[in-house]
């Protein structure tokens, strides 16, 4: 594409994306479309994020378009992100999730409103938020960073599976193992309570999201969210009416519970929808620092 273009790099590539990405965000309350566009850091891969408000619901529901643009690549695997560009300078409230990446001081932002579309002018993120509170303060770092590989070691008890349930048992099944396994890729070191949603559409797709914390935990994203921006981002732009159920893995020992958050995020937005949850056992101790 950068070729095609005829831009001298990639970097130059990120920029110029941004406004399709804004054409992508869902903001029925601000009309305020924000894109963001970064580059995989071990893959080369590149990744967009749109902002995401919800009608009727909490403005602390909504999904900024960096939040977007880390889960995106942590649906898809991607263990680092290099470089972003952005069409609006990032909120305090991202810059404080983008902690969450070993590599936050040195991530490289590009404001594509200030800058010139294609310039490849990147700051480093130290520079957006410089005396950071981040995942050091509170945990070791030898564990995993949000984006790393890990595995929370959860599973099933064989008698956990809910009962009236009307979606087909099979489907059930499926979902709620989507569920399973995107909390054990879950990001949540710091209440030690990982946990995962997949939804399914009317086509008979699944998507998952996984629970994300932050060190400074109000800028975290639920895994109901996270699921949505897979919605969202595996295309079609459809409306979330065609989610027709949703299934929220989390541990029964759990001291942060998503269970009502998310019950209430699909009843909002899909009230056809059916939410159900699977209790697991396992995963890792609460962090005895905190
Ligand atoms: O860093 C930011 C700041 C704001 N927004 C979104 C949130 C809301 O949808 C809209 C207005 O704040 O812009 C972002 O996506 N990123
Ligand atoms: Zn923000």
């Amino acid at each position: 594409m950068a070729q095609k273009a005829n831009l001298p790099s990639v970097l130059h590539l990120l920029p110029s994306l941004v406004p399709s990405a804004q054409r992508l965000a869902r903001t029925p309350i601000s009309n305020f479309h924000v894109g963001a566009v970064g580059i995989g850091g071990v893959s080369g891969r590149v990744f967009l994020g749109v902002n995401v408000e919800f009608l009727n619901l909490p403005l602390n529901y909504s999904i900024h378009a960096e939040q977007f643009l880390l889960t995106n690549l942590s649906l898809n695997a991607e263990p680092s992100l290099s470089h972003f560009a952005v069409s609006a300078a990032p909120c305090g409230h991202c810059r404080q999730f983008y902690q969450e990446l070993r590599n936050a001081s040195s991530l490289n932002v590009l404001v594509a409103d200030t800058d010139l579309p294609t310039a490849t002018a990147f700051t480093p993120l130290s520079h957006f938020l410089p005396h950071r509170f981040g995942p050091e303060n509170l945990l070791s770092k030898h564990l995993p960073f949000l984006l790393e590989p890990h595995h929370n070691g959860l599973s099933f008890l064989t008698n956990s599976q809910p009962n009236g349930l009307t979606a087909t048992a099979n489907n059930f099944d499926s979902l709620r193992y989507a569920a399973l396994d995107a909390a054990n890729k879950s990001h949540a070191p710091y209440s030690g309570c990982p946990s995962g949603v997949a939804l399914i559409d009317t086509d008979g797709n699944i998507h998952k999201g996984s629970y994300a914390e932050s060190a400074a935990y109000n800028p975290s994203i639920g895994p109901a969210q996270a699921a949505l921006v897979a919605y969202i981002a595996n295309g079609g732009g459809h409306g979330y009416e065609k989610i027709v159920a949703a299934v929220l893995v989390e541990t029964e020992s759990a001291i942060v519970k998503q269970e009502h958050a998310a019950r209430l995020l699909f009843q909002t937005i899909s009230p056809k929808c059916e939410f159900k949850v699977s209790l697991c056992v396992g995963g890792t101790k609460r962090p005895s620092s905190i």
